[in-house]
């Protein structure tokens, strides 16, 4: 007997497709069966990742979300929007989820802060091929506070970093250094223009 590794995400677990770099974007839709919140983007997304926090929607037996990001002003609700509501409004990023069937359509940034002007979104929401794939792991020993064992992480991280992802604890080195970046402006230890 083996145990059979838990699904990461279905984008992730039989291997990644990669994106086209020309891909100018597609809607996305709620799982609802009728009446779907629809949310188009007029482009591709960036910085598109693994998430394994607890609070970025994941599908269903998945252990991770994907999710990525993309300027607000490309982001634009087209159909029931009036289903949408903020799911936690204290939090940095509002995740605005779909109040029947629970899907987050996008997660917007409204308080200052290093990512402002760009919103969250998960891709598979969308018919269209050709998104960003992802690019690397992140909040991957968050997994364990919601209920996963910890003997089983390091199988999780080899998983991961066979399907090309590397695995990181929190943000990737890129997006850790441009938060700190932002950080160390604001507070003016670092020059504005660097
Ligand atoms: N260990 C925490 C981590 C939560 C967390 O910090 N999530 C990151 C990645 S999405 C974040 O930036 N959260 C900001 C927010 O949710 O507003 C959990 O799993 O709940
Ligand atoms: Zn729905
Ligand atoms: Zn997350």
């Amino acid at each position: 007997m083996y145990s059979k590794i838990p699904s990461i995400h279905p984008l992730i677990d039989n291997g990644i497709t990669k994106g086209d770099p020309n891909f100018s974007g597609g809607k996305l839709y709620c799982h609802c069966p009728s009446k779907k919140v629809e949310v188009t983007l007029a482009s591709n997304i960036a910085h598109n990742h693994a998430c394994g926090c607890s609070k970025c929607w994941k599908p269903k037996g998945a252990l991770f979300s994907v999710v990525g990001v993309i300027p607000v002003d490309k982001v634009f609700i087209t159909a029931n929007g009036d289903k949408l509501y903020v799911v936690d409004p204290s939090a940095a990023i509002q995740r605005n989820a779909c109040k029947e069937c629970g899907v987050h359509l996008f997660g917007r940034i409204v308080k200052d802060h290093p990512f402002k002007g760009l919103d969250f979104v998960h891709v598979e929401l969308s018919d269209s091929k050709g998104w960003q794939e992802p690019q690397f792991a992140a909040f991957v020993s968050s997994i364990i506070e919601q209920g996963f064992n910890p003997t089983g992480v390091k199988e999780i991280r080899e998983k991961l970093k066979k399907e090309g992802l590397q695995p990181y604890d929190v943000l990737s080195p890129t997006l850790m250094d441009l938060i700190a970046t932002y950080t160390g402006q604001k507070s003016g230890k670092l020059p504005s223009k660097l």
